[in-house]
């Protein structure tokens, strides 16, 4: 391979940095062996040229980019396999494919086959029995059947017991009968379901001996296993094209008087018999396990929009000269402009909080659902609520980060060519699916206006909202001094005040004689920024714990960064939320001023390390795939390759010249 020429402004960033990438880069990827098990994936899907797009994507067309992943997924399908054979397929490797920055390179606008191993695969781990996950999961997991999860409807998809897809149960055949009563019963959005699988979960109101008995799911045929075509009473296709995932295939399903068995009906939590007598659920939260599943794990996978967003944006910003700050001086890298650090800077850091935060949420999610196979269910609402708020926080900041990021590349970063269009696309989606955002913080807030009644009574509450106890206790904050202790202290404060506002509004409105589902409606706002709050209160309690704890394992050198990089996350965060801080905490004009020069004093800390520590997250040019943001910061020259692919440019003279242009510049002569 010829030796990379890398930009002489980016080798200087990569000179003067005072820690070692190497020792960051092993810790990110979650120690060493998960390094070179990240390291040979990337081997053997990366440098594998049938993976590989000879024209940007972007020029496709909806139906030849289906086509093209399709293509891609299977060949991806193809090594899952092999690496199963080999026992090598743990969780990670299904993440970092599916959801994460290794499938992305490959797929960047999305996998058509993702559904089938991140939600058919698991519903069925979940919500089937021993009996039905024996007939269904090796041909799941063979990929002899390709399934898809459909729930939501085109006209519900947060209120779920507005879903209108029925499903009777004929105890006469022992077969459920589901129907789409109306249009707006139609399925609308499941992944890979327009054209790609030929199975789904199909989310049904269930009904025996002609009685309602709430929702349930069943493994519906929708395709044929040898022609593909919709099998019959299938109305079935693609939505069209959106914003981003634009390779998904999500798809619409229409169904009439199709038939399924009975044990087609996923019976884990409640079961329909023979005769069609109902066993309802012992506990209806079990359903919650798959949904807080990839709630964690798009928690992680917002830290990497991040990861990816600043990479590029401040590499860019090392390259790109713009500008005089002394008029009588060349111009600096636009790193250099304060402002821009502004941008940056804090992206960085949420990348590297949300992706530990992320870490020890998984964990939690791992404990607890050993937890819940033990049958103890004590920690399932707090685990809840906490994967609710941080789903809705980390996906909206990262949507907004990826933005920012995408702004502080001027005009080069609307430009297809620097990815930040897809990154955004596939970033803010996160923000809709798997739980509407505002539906996620109101879900949390629920359980936090609950436990601060509990509080009151004097009960002591779980750890993750024990410091509501402290507050209602103390109605001061006595001591702001500043540190970071006293930050994240002080978020915990402000949080459990908001909590108790919320409280408080929704009691008066019960007061005035509204019902409780009325008085939450009138104090959502209350009750989503109590949340919120909640949710970064987390954050900050969070950055703190995982990186105090990592800065002691790590090497000195490394350990004085990851100290700026929590710094800067903390102040940014207690300054965004300034005015809550304002509001219940004593502080000074003197306080807020020296905030905001930490703020500024943490961002020249970080400057030198900047590039430093966006090489550390070791991303691959091909994950980054972008003319802005790669390796060698060969910024102009790829944005100019990727230009010379562009088939317009193919021709000297586009053929519409002489049908359009032309005949219109002489019809005055
Ligand atoms: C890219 C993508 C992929 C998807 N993949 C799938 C899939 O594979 N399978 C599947 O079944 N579905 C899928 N979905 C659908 C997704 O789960 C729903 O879009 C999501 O749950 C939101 O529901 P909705 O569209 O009905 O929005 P709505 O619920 O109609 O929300 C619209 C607005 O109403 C507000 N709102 C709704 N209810 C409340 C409330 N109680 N209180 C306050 N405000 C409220 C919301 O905050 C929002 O502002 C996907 C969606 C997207 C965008």
């Amino acid at each position: 391979m010829p030796e990379q020429k890398i930009n002489p402004d980016l080798q200087k960033e990569r000179n003067t940095a005072t820690f070692n990438t190497h020792e960051f880069s092993v810790f990110w990827a979650g120690g060493e062996d998960k390094y070179k098990e990240k390291k040979a994936l990337e081997k053997m899907f990366l440098e594998d040229p049938a993976l590989e797009d000879d024209l940007p994507i972007s020029y496709l067309s909806h139906k030849e980019l289906y086509e093209h992943s399709l293509r891609k997924a299977c060949l991806i399908g193809e090594k899952i396999r092999k690496l199963r054979a080999d026992g090598e397929d743990g969780v990670d490797t299904y993440n970092a494919l599916l959801g994460g920055s290794l499938g992305a390179a490959i797929l960047k606008e999305g996998n058509p086959l993702a559904l089938h191993y991140v939600m058919f695969v698991p519903t069925i781990m979940g919500q089937g029995t021993m009996d039905q996950q024996v007939e269904w999961l090796s041909k799941a997991w063979d990929c002899e059947i390709i399934g898809t999860y459909a729930q939501t409807e085109l006209g519900h998809g947060t209120f779920l017991r507005g879903l209108e897809t029925r499903a009777d149960y004929d105890a006469n055949t022992q077969e459920f009968v589901i129907n789409t009563p109306s249009l707006s019963a139609y399925k609308w959005w499941p992944g890979g379901l327009g054209h790609t699988a030929n199975h789904a979960v199909v989310v049904a109101q269930l009904y025996t001996k002609g009685e309602f008995r709430g929702l349930a799911p069943f493994i519906v045929q929708l395709r044929h296993s040898e022609t593909h075509e919709p099998m019959p009473g299938i109305d079935i296709g693609d939505i069209g094209t959106k914003l981003g995932m634009k390779a998904v295939n999500n798809g619409y399903l229409g169904l009439k008087n199709v038939r399924v068995p009975l044990n087609n009906m996923l019976m884990k939590n409640q079961q329909v018999l023979a005769d069609g007598t109902y066993v309802a659920p012992k506990n209806t939260v079990l359903t919650y396990g798959t949904m807080m599943f990839v709630r964690c794990a798009l928690i992680r996978d917002t830290a990497q929009s991040l990861a990816k967003s600043s990479t590029i944006a401040t590499r860019y910003s090392a390259v790109r000269r713009q500008s005089p700050i002394d008029p009588n001086q060349p111009e600096p890298q636009i790193m250099d402009h304060t402002t821009q650090q502004l941008k940056l800077f804090p992206q960085i850091a949420k990348a590297i909080v949300f992706k530990t935060t992320g870490d020890g949420i998984w964990n939690m999610y791992n404990v607890l659902s050993g937890e819940i196979e033990q049958g103890n269910l004590d920690r399932l609402p707090e685990m809840h609520a906490l994967s609710c708020c941080l789903k809705a926080i980390c996906s909206a900041d990262a949507a907004a980060g990826v933005e920012t990021c995408r702004l502080s590349c001027g005009g080069h970063g609307y430009m297809d060519c620097s990815n930040f269009p897809t990154i955004y696309g596939m970033t803010t989606a996160v923000c809709t699916y798997e739980g509407e955002n505002t539906v996620m913080l109101l879900q949390t807030a629920r359980y936090l206006v609950k436990v601060y009644g509990q509080a009151l009574n004097g009960e002591q509450l779980v750890p993750t909202v024990a410091y509501i106890n402290d507050a209602v206790k103390a109605k001061t904050f006595a001591n702001f001094d500043g540190s970071l202790e006293s930050i994240v202290k002080a978020f915990q404060f402000v949080a459990a005040n908001k909590v108790r506002i919320a409280y408080e509004q929704i009691e008066s409105r019960r007061k005035q004689g509204h019902s409780t589902e009325v008085s939450a409606n009138l104090s959502g706002i209350f009750l989503t920024a109590a949340a919120d709050l909640h949710g970064r209160a987390f954050l900050a309690q969070s950055a703190y714990t995982e990186l105090v704890t990592v800065s002691g394992q790590v090497s000195p050198a490394l350990a004085d960064v990851l100290k700026v990089v929590l710094e800067l996350y903390l102040v940014d965060a207690c300054l965004s939320r300034i005015g809550d801080f304002l509001r219940f905490i004593d502080l000074t004009d003197e306080d807020v001023t020296k905030l905001e020069v930490r703020l500024e004093t943490c961002l020249k800390k970080l400057r030198p390390n900047a590039v430093a520590l966006v090489d550390s997250f070791d991303l691959h040019d091909r994950v980054l795939d972008s003319a802005l943001g790669a390796y060698d910061g060969n910024v102009y020259e790829h944005i100019f390759e990727s230009t010379k692919k562009n088939p317009l440019n193919k021709e000297p003279v586009n053929k519409g010249f002489h049908k359009y242009l032309k005949p219109f510049m002489k019809a005055h002569l």
